[in-house]
């Protein structure tokens, strides 16, 4: 059984029996008990209290509250998961809602509140839920499963024993014995109502008797045991009196009008309903006025005064039709029927009967259709609520979806611009990669180049000539060339002169003066080299005898032609060559290589100088055998030429070359 605080529970128990009808007195017993509360304290007993309280708030119309405060203690319950709580909490909220006119909403929300009810423990809880579903399912007119409740109530309250318990039997044994006259079943109801009007006078709670008796009345009647009922209202009409109910002493002496009436004592009939007429008048209460007065006329017709009672019949009707109390107009067409059957009006008779039949037809209809509209209504909001809430779901996975979907195009975009990226700094690193080795390659055969040339003049210097014979052998090889070359070697004359005159500096400017002006007689094939300090080396590619004299004689007159302008000074400057064929004279060069015959070039240039300079000398054949001739190389040439055995041809400088013939054999 779950835990319950006996102290909070008692005072809940007493606060109930007080039955104070003040709701501002109500809401501050229960606030103060309340606050005595706390989280240690036993849900099943906040429960209780709190939903005391949305009762209370409800009884003020204070419904939002009331409804915020039935919100709380279902949160309360579901988390403690205990079924008392739960089955309590519910219960609240079908007691707020019926309170509210809401009864579909309420009757729905009954299968909540019978689930955990099936476990639920405590007593107070089952008897306080079995009643309320009760009640609601009687609403309903679903007596079987309201009757169902009230028994299982019934078996609840037979398991406490306190201050209440009496009253809570009572008050169930009147509720099974309406719910037991609603079903027809009149002798049980008679059972019923008897016992527990006996156990009411054993255990002195009288509070429902006078109910009971009127009950009893009506189930003894409807069985036609008129004296049994006699007795009955009798003691309604007592009880009520010693209990001063007036509503229920008057609804007996009523009763009992009715019942001398259909008895047909109407002197005694008329009596109890002038006692009854005269209770009404002062208890202010019109409707009963209205219907004894309809009863009253009823007699008249009975006793012949057809006229006055009809009348009085039909005013009442008329009351009831206009203030649209459909339910007493139907049972009050029921009974002018049978007073016009009685004055012969048969045609009034059957249209009062019909009047009737289409009025509950009517009735019946419209509670169907009340009933089912509301029912569908809250179907509808609740399957579209479902429905909505699908769509909720449905969209906020769409929207997942959607996003995954733009952060996965969003990572292919920056994996897209990533690769984009490395393929650019690939690309950029490649070119620079490429430029910085176009760059080196650049550097080194500048490198190379530089290697070739001639600092001051940038000639070709001994090295590229090296390297021009040797491509020049590898062509020879190739093609077992016969062409010859030339070689024609040239030193300025008394240069050291300049420098001495003019300064170092000025002997360079000379010195590049003069490479220009040379260079630019060369051909593509032909090599300039700056073979020493003043000397240069001219190689001319595929060139004759003749051809070389031209060349000579075109080098001495671009040298000596114009003076040099070095700083304002005009110098004169003049050169001495020696020139000749490569190979000489068919000489192989095997036998005699380019570095040789360069020797005879130079002595060639050693005997311009010796002459009297600004000239060329050319050896340009050899007479002997080569072997005989060898050893000439090493001297000087002027035996070989003494001896003939070599032709050297001289040309002077401008002033028109001077050709020496050297002497021959
Ligand atoms: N300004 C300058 N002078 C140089 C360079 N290389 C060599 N010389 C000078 O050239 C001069 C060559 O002098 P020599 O060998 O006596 O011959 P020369 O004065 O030209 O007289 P001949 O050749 O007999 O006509 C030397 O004084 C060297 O110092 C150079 O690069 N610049």
């Amino acid at each position: 059984m779950p835990a319950v605080d006996q102290s909070i529970e008692q005072q809940l128990d007493a606060y109930l029996n007080k039955g104070e009808t003040d709701p501002d007195k109500n809401l501050a017993a229960l606030n103060s008990i309340i606050a005595q509360m706390d989280a240690q304290t036993p849900v099943s007993t906040r429960v209780r209290a709190l939903s005391y309280k949305a009762l209370s708030l409800a009884y003020k119309q204070d419904w939002d509250a009331a409804f915020e405060m039935n919100e709380r203690i279902l949160r309360l319950a579901k988390q403690s998961e205990i079924p008392d709580a739960i089955a309590e909490a519910y219960a609240n909220k079908i007691e707020l809602l019926q309170g509210q006119g809401k009864a579909a909403e309420a009757y729905l929300l009954v299968a909540n509140a019978e689930l955990p009810l099936k476990d639920a423990k405590l007593p107070r809880v089952r008897y306080y839920v079995h009643n309320l579903i009760s009640r609601i399912y009687a609403n309903w007119n679903k007596y079987e499963e309201a009757l169902t409740h009230l028994l299982a109530a019934q078996q609840a309250v037979a398991e406490t024993h306190n201050s209440r318990t009496i009253l809570r039997r009572q008050y169930l044994n009147l509720s099974i014995a309406q719910i037991q006259s609603e079903l027809g079943q009149w002798q049980k109801t008679i059972d019923t109502a008897s016992a527990a009007i006996k156990f009411g006078q054993q255990q002195n709670e009288l509070s429902s008797n006078p109910d009971l008796w009127l009950l009893l009345a009506y189930a003894q009647t409807s069985l036609e045991q008129f004296e049994q009922a006699k007795d009955s209202l009798q003691h309604a009409i007592e009880t009520s009196r010693q209990l001063n109910y007036p509503g229920v002493e008057l609804t007996a002496l009523n009763n009992f009008g009715d019942l001398y009436l259909r008895l047909g004592d109407y002197a005694k009939a008329k009596s109890y309903l002038n006692q009854a007429l005269e209770m009404a008048q002062k208890n202010d209460d019109e409707v009963m006025v209205q219907t004894i007065k309809f009863n009253l006329g009823f007699i008249d017709v009975k006793q012949n005064r057809s006229k006055i009672g009809l009348t009085a019949m039909e005013e009442v009707l008329q009351y009831f039709k206009d203030k649209d109390y459909s339910l007493d107009v139907e049972d009050l067409l029921g009974e002018i029927a049978e007073a016009y059957a009685l004055m012969g009006q048969y045609q009034k008779q059957a249209d009062a009967l019909m009047q009737r039949m289409k009025m509950r037809e009517e009735r019946i209809n419209a509670e169907q259709q009340q009933n089912i509209s509301q029912l569908q209504k809250l179907y509808d909001s609740k399957d579209k609520a479902q429905q909505i809430e699908l769509l909720k779901k449905e969209n906020e996975l769409k929207q997942r979806a959607i996003e995954i979907n733009k952060q996965q195009s969003v990572i292919w975009g920056l994996v897209g611009v990533v690769v984009v990226f490395a393929i650019i700094l690939l690309l950029l690193m490649y070119r620079a990669a490429r430029r910085a080795n176009i760059k080196l390659k650049e550097a080194n055969s500048q490198l190379a180049n530089q290697s070739l040339r001639d600092p001051l003049t940038g000639l070709w210097n001994r090295r590229a000539l090296q390297q021009t014979m040797d491509q020049r052998d590898q062509r020879d090889a190739q093609t077992k060339s016969q062409a010859t070359d030339g070689l024609l070697l040239l030193d300025i004359d008394f240069f050291k002169r300049i420098n001495d005159r003019l300064g170092h500096n000025s002997g360079d400017k000379v010195l590049i003066e003069l490479s220009q002006r040379l260079e630019k007689m060369c051909r593509h094939s032909d090599r300039l080299v700056r073979w020493g300090g003043e000397e240069f080396l001219f190689y001319f590619e595929g060139v004759d005898n003749s051809s070389l004299r031209h060349i000579a004689q075109r080098v001495l007159e671009t040298i000596a032609a114009d003076p040099i302008d070095i700083d304002g000074e005009r110098v004169h400057v003049s050169a001495t060559c020696g020139y000749i064929l490569l190979p000489f004279a068919g000489v192989d060069e095997s036998k005699l290589d380019w570095e040789r015959v360069l020797q005879l070039a130079d002595m060639a240039l050693y005997s311009g100088k010796a002459h009297g300079r600004n000239r060329a000398c050319g050896i340009t054949d050899l007479h002997v055998e080569f072997s005989q001739f060898e050893d000439q190389l090493k001297g000087d040439l002027s035996k070989a030429i003494d001896e003939n055995w070599i032709s050297m041809e001289i040309f002077e400088g401008p002033g028109g070359p001077t050709k020496v013939e050297v002497p021959s054999h």
